[in-house]
């Protein structure tokens, strides 16, 4: 029985077919060691920790050398594909490679293999929300700081306006099928969308934003990893975060 299939839950796309261009060093920062384990596991954890989730398709680097060949985690089924050469190629090779019994109408989460944070009552709340929308959901949070617009000379050309402007999460929930084609018509328009929903918005799909926390970081930098370190051991003391 294909895993997943047969108790017909919620499958996660993780994309991890990245190289961390901007992050630097020789390890692709998914798999850099923090409190023991390697980053991409505390992103697993976080996800298949959730009820709702059955499995999760993590989408590889052609020749990753450091995948630690899990085939289940958290007592749930973790399957491998190869990705491509944008994020929006890895998710598309996510997407097909779900099993058959993954139907086209189902609902299928994209969480970022960098975004080791995710709090549980985020995911609770994209969850609720976004499976009872037409179209799907993202975690996303409101913009609080003032944005500037740089000139090529590093001064500020502008202030942009704020209002109603959020930063984009992860997880993004939308359907299999409708999420496949909205993908593959970017592709086909030459277009690399750097989230789900975007493709989805150019095919005329209006998600639904779900406000989640600031600290649903993405680790894009070493100051990011360092955040994520400390945000742990706060956890694991027990404080706040
Ligand atoms: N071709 C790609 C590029 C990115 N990702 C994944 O998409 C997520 C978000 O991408 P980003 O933070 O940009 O990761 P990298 O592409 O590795 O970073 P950089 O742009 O600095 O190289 C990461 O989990 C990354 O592994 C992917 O699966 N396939
Ligand atoms: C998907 C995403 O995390 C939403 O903010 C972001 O677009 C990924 O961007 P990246 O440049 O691929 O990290």
């Amino acid at each position: 029985m294909t895993p997943g299939h047969a108790r017909g839950g919620l499958w996660a796309v993780v994309p991890a077919a990245g190289r961390g261009m901007r992050f630097g060093g020789d390890t692709p920062k998914q798999y850099l060691e923090v409190a023991g384990e390697p980053l991409l596991a505390h992103t697993l954890r976080a996800l298949l920790a959730h009820p709702a989730l059955e499995a999760a398709m993590v989408v590889l680097a052609d020749g990753d050398a450091h995948w630690p060949d899990w085939h289940d985690f958290h007592g749930k089924p973790v399957l491998t594909c190869i990705g491509g050469a944008q994020r929006a190629d890895s998710v598309l090779a996510g997407l097909a490679a779900l099993p058959d019994g993954v139907r086209a109408d189902d609902f299928v989460l994209v969480h970022d293999a960098a975004r080791p944070n995710l709090r549980k009552q985020d995911l609770d709340a994209l969850l609720e929300r976004g499976r009872a929308d037409p179209v799907g959901a993202i975690l996303a949070a409101p913009v609080r700081d003032t944005l500037k617009r740089a000139g090529d000379d590093g001064g500020i050309d502008a202030t942009a306006p704020r209002e109603r402007l959020w930063r984009a999460l992860t997880p993004q929930l939308f359907r299999r099928l409708q999420l496949t084609r909205a993908l593959e018509a970017a592709r086909d328009a030459g277009i690399a969308p750097t989230d789900e929903s975007m493709a989805m918005e150019r095919q005329g799909h209006r998600a639904l934003l779900v406000e989640g926390a600031d600290d649903n970081l993405k680790v894009t930098t070493p100051a990011d990893l360092a955040w994520f370190e400390y945000l742990l051991a706060q956890r694991r003391e027990g404080k706040p975060d």
